[in-house]
């Protein structure tokens, strides 16, 4: 397995960071990595994010795994991967991307939503899918797709939280993304860093849990 692929499959949950202030940003991540969560993913959307990422993988090192989030185009691809990023994972399926993430060595994650997405993708040298949105579908759509397709990872995003990761884990998920569940920003901004902790490591005993089950 690739390593970048294998540190996120440590983590089980990859916190998705959109918006995030670019002052709490050190704090937020230090919040998660000591609740367990070691991947982050900051979104192509949020100001200065090549900076961000920058500023993430300087300060911890090999401890974060850290990647771009929403990504759309090939440029944004390189211009992050320049900036540190290790993975690039977008919210549909872009081949230019996927080809820009291999030229570079990098790990990259189209979003899907069919077994056919999902094929393209994996075809096009995705290394994982992410199954998005996934809670309009739910943990059963991405196990009838893991029937037949079950060389593919997939990582279901949108609408995941501590209550249902685990029966997406269960349906064969290798991970999961997550942002509103996972990072209270309020919290943050009330420099109560500890709340974030918290929920990161309930989260990531959901998946080791549901893992263990296996
Ligand atoms: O565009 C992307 O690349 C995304 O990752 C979309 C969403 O920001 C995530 O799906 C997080 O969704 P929630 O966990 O429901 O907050």
């Amino acid at each position: 397995m690739d390593e970048t692929l294998s540190r996120l499959d440590d983590s089980g949950v990859v916190a998705v960071l959109r918006g995030v202030p670019a002052d709490q940003l050190i704090e937020i991540a230090e919040a998660l990595r000591e609740g367990g969560v070691t991947a982050v993913e900051i979104t192509a959307d949020t100001p200065g994010v090549a900076d961000l990422i920058e500023e993430v993988t300087a300060s911890f090192d090999d401890e974060v795994v850290v990647g771009t989030g929403t990504v759309l185009d090939s440029e944004t691809a390189r211009t992050t991967l320049m900036a540190g990023a290790e993975f690039v994972v977008s919210p549909s399926l872009h081949e230019d991307v996927i080809e820009t993430c291999n030229r570079y060595g990098a790990v990259s994650a189209p979003g899907v939503m069919t077994p056919t997405e999902a094929v393209r993708g994996y075809e096009a040298g995705a290394d994982f899918v992410k199954v998005f949105p996934a809670k309009t579908v739910g943990p059963a759509h991405l196990g009838a797709m893991k029937g037949p397709l079950g060389q593919i990872p997939m990582m279901p995003t949108g609408g995941v939280g501590p209550d249902n990761a685990a029966d997406y884990i269960d349906a064969g998920a290798f991970a999961v993304g997550a942002g509103g569940a996972l990072v209270d920003y309020d919290a943050a901004e009330r420099g109560d860093y500890e709340v974030i902790t918290e929920t990161a490591r309930e989260f990531v005993q959901v998946v080791e849990n549901a893992r263990a089950d296996d």
